[in-house]
């Protein structure tokens, strides 16, 4: 393999659409699938051929169950199934940015949020192996919700707050992130914290109530109330305070909504 740069191509008499075409990117001219008027995918990178797959997000605060969610659904054929990256923000070169930002939010929260950032583009832009993709949370949330509560709480200088915004809108005006359906998984905070307690992950230890009453209310806002950002596709709620054969009906009942959420 020899490097090459975008440069030493368009140079050579390449010009930006063959270089990313050569990377299965295509720059989108026209309107491609239906979307929000303020979304449009118009002058954005997507990859070819893509429009034509559901692509379903699995939002929901800490603990509330998308894992097992999506651990349920990964035995569908012809669905693929992504979970969030959180063993990257484990363990980045040996360093635990996610452990560092419960420890101290103001120094480390941006730091996190830059990696979670960079690692959930990532994953929207893998390139998708079966009709229906289902993915564990969004660029979107991790910026609504996340850097959302760190700026709020206090615990997020402005000026990292405004950095983040920065890198977020500039992704989301030329990257197209296509997605057709969003599945909340609702619940309270209180469940969400006995669940958090019995998963007993390291980093999380820290976290209280408060913590997930916060990014609760960040959900109901964005989701449920649809009063606080921008929403990329229609929202189908699942209550999910109930125990998990229970849960497995609810992901029964759904499941043809969810399968052909690209036909909504
Ligand atoms: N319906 C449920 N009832 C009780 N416990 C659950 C239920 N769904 C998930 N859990 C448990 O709660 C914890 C968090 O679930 P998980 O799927 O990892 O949540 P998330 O991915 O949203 O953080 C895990 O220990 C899981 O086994
Ligand atoms: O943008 C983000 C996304 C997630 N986190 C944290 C919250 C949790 O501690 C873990 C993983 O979340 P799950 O709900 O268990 O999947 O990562 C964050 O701080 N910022």
């Amino acid at each position: 393999h020899c490097a090459v740069s975008p440069s030493s191509l368009m140079s050579a008499g390449w010009n930006r659409r063959t270089w990313l075409s050569a990377g299965g990117f295509t720059l989108i001219h026209s309107r491609a699938r239906s979307r929000a008027p303020s979304h449009e995918t118009a002058g954005k990178l997507m990859r070819s051929g893509e429009d034509k797959k559901a692509v379903v997000w699995i939002e929901g605060n800490i603990a509330s169950g998308k894992t097992t969610c999506l651990e349920y659904f990964s035995k569908t054929s012809n669905l693929e199934v992504l979970t969030e990256p959180v063993s990257k923000w484990r363990n980045v070169r040996g360093h635990n940015p996610l452990a560092l930002m419960y420890q101290d939010p103001e120094r480390w929260g941006i730091t996190l949020q830059t990696y979670v950032q960079l690692t959930m583009l990532d994953r929207h832009m893998s390139p998708m192996s079966a009709p229906v993709r289902m993915m564990e949370r969004s660029i979107f949330s991790a910026k609504y919700i996340f850097v959302e509560n760190l700026f709020r709480s206090g615990k997020m200088p402005e000026v990292d707050y405004a950095v983040l915004t920065e890198w977020f809108d500039w992704i989301t005006t030329n990257i197209s992130i296509p997605v057709d359906l969003i599945v909340y998984l609702q619940t309270s905070p209180q469940t969400c914290h006995e669940r958090l307690m019995q998963r007993c992950r390291e980093e999380e230890k820290v976290i209280p109530l408060e913590y997930l009453e916060s990014t609760h209310q960040l959900y109901e806002d964005w989701l449920i109330k649809r009063s606080s950002f921008f929403l990329p596709a229609p929202v189908l709620v699942i209550p999910a305070d109930q125990d998990l054969p229970n849960m497995l009906d609810r992901y029964e009942e759904n499941r043809d909504k969810i399968l052909t959420a690209n036909n909504l």
